[in-house]
């Protein structure tokens, strides 16, 4: 059996611009033709990245949409590219799962950007399932700005706040210690085994804590997601015997297949766990971890200088990351999709992605898709094939 470890690396929602299919995704009636989240935040402001760039980010960046962004642009000394998705949804489960070998073979259901979204029969079912005589919201919304519009409402009423995006998703809001944190947690249950058979991706919990004025979110949102429909990455190192480590919402996204360790917390609490993996991880394994809060606390936000902050503490930590590897190690920093702050609308833009690693010196990989990544992993640590893609190493 190889010895050598891979290590999967999502910077959720870092695009590079560029999707050729752009026009076919929105924000609001808006078209993400010209959406560059990395592009136009160095265009507000020079990025300080020097381990990523190095690699190849400025240059992944000009690849994928012929933007050059200041403060970016060194020769590349790792492999550096561009991907392009194919799934028809610029989600994070799309993103993810083709990435690890599943593009998705399906439209997934979207609710209307129309009050109400819910058809009223879900609706009711959803109230029903609360035991609440209705359900607040039922529109798209930004989270943070429904829970401050309704958070009070729900406290009179006990109703939990419904809400959707761009995304194929139900999210529901409700207060931990009013409504409960498990109780969420059990109507969201119930709620995806409502919509899991429309294909609508996901229901998550969003619980939130505060009085009225003051109202936030807490760290115990979780997701309630469709099973990936065929053999990803991480199940095929599973089957081999490898040991698979999960960071962040990986555990969510895959719904827990596959993964024999998972660790979770915030960005900062995550950045400790790769660190000391790029350290101890098994020999022959693999590591998949995902940094949210570029996409949940900026992106969404459209926060440029939150993002353009985030993005050069991030790039400290991967500098931390690759100072730790060894020969046979391969790591690969990529993203699932945009989510350009300076956008308008609060939803993901459709965008390629860059793909840099490092463990093969410098090489030029061009245009790749995001299943060629998978191929990549599993040719690296001598799996089967995995997935429709083609190893760019
Ligand atoms: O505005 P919040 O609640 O953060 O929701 C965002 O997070 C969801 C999941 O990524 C997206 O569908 C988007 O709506
Ligand atoms: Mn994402
Ligand atoms: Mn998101």
């Amino acid at each position: 059996m190889t010895q050598n470890r891979a290590f999967l690396i999502v910077m959720d929602s870092v695009g590079i611009g560029g999707a050729p299919d752009a026009a076919q995704f929105f924000n609001g009636t808006l078209p993400d033709s010209g959406a560059n989240t990395l592009g136009h935040i160095a265009q507000a402001r020079a990025l300080h990245m020097p381990h990523l760039d190095a690699l190849g980010l400025g240059a992944a960046l000009q690849l994928a949409s012929g933007a050059r962004a200041p403060g970016l642009g060194a020769t590349p000394q790792g492999i550096w590219g561009a991907a392009t998705e194919v799934s028809p949804g610029k989600d994070t489960p799309s993103g993810h799962w083709e990435i690890a070998g599943v593009p998705v073979p399906w439209d997934w259901h979207y609710f209307p950007d129309t009050r109400p979204s819910f058809p009223p029969d879900l609706s009711a079912r959803i109230a029903q399932a609360a035991g609440t005589e209705g359900i607040l919201g039922n529109e798209h919304a930004s989270g943070t700005e429904i829970i401050a519009r309704l958070g009070a409402q729900h406290l009179r009423t006990g109703w939990p706040i419904c809400y959707s995006s761009a995304d194929s998703v139900l999210q529901i809001a409700a207060h931990e210690d009013s409504f409960g944190l498990q109780r969420l947690y059990r109507l969201c249950q119930d709620v995806a085994a409502m919509v899991h058979p429309m294909r609508v991706g996901r229901v998550i919990a969003r619980p939130f804590t505060g009085a009225e004025g003051g109202f936030s979110r807490t760290g115990n949102r979780r997701d309630f997601a469709i099973a990936p429909p065929g053999q990803t990455i991480l199940d095929a190192a599973q089957a081999a015997g490898r040991q698979t480590y999960a960071v962040g919402k990986i555990g969510d996204i895959f719904s827990h297949r596959g993964i024999a360790q998972l660790h979770k917390g915030s960005d900062a609490v995550l950045a400790d766990h790769l660190i000391r993996l790029a350290d101890q991880a098994a020999p022959g394994s693999l590591t998949f971890a995902n940094f949210v809060e570029f996409d949940s606390l900026y992106g969404h936000r459209r926060d440029v200088e939150g993002y353009a902050a985030a993005l050069e503490w991030f790039d400290a930590v991967a500098g931390q990351v690759l100072a730790r590897l060894r020969p046979g190690d391969l790591a690969i920093f990529t993203a699932d999709h945009g989510n350009d702050p300076t956008w308008p609308g609060t939803d993901h833009t459709r965008e390629r992605v860059p793909v840099l690693g490092w463990g093969y010196g410098a090489r030029a990989i061009g245009q790749v898709g995001f299943a060629d990544i998978a191929a990549s992993v599993a040719a690296h640590l001598g799996l089967p094939p995995v997935g429709p893609g083609k190893a760019f190493l």
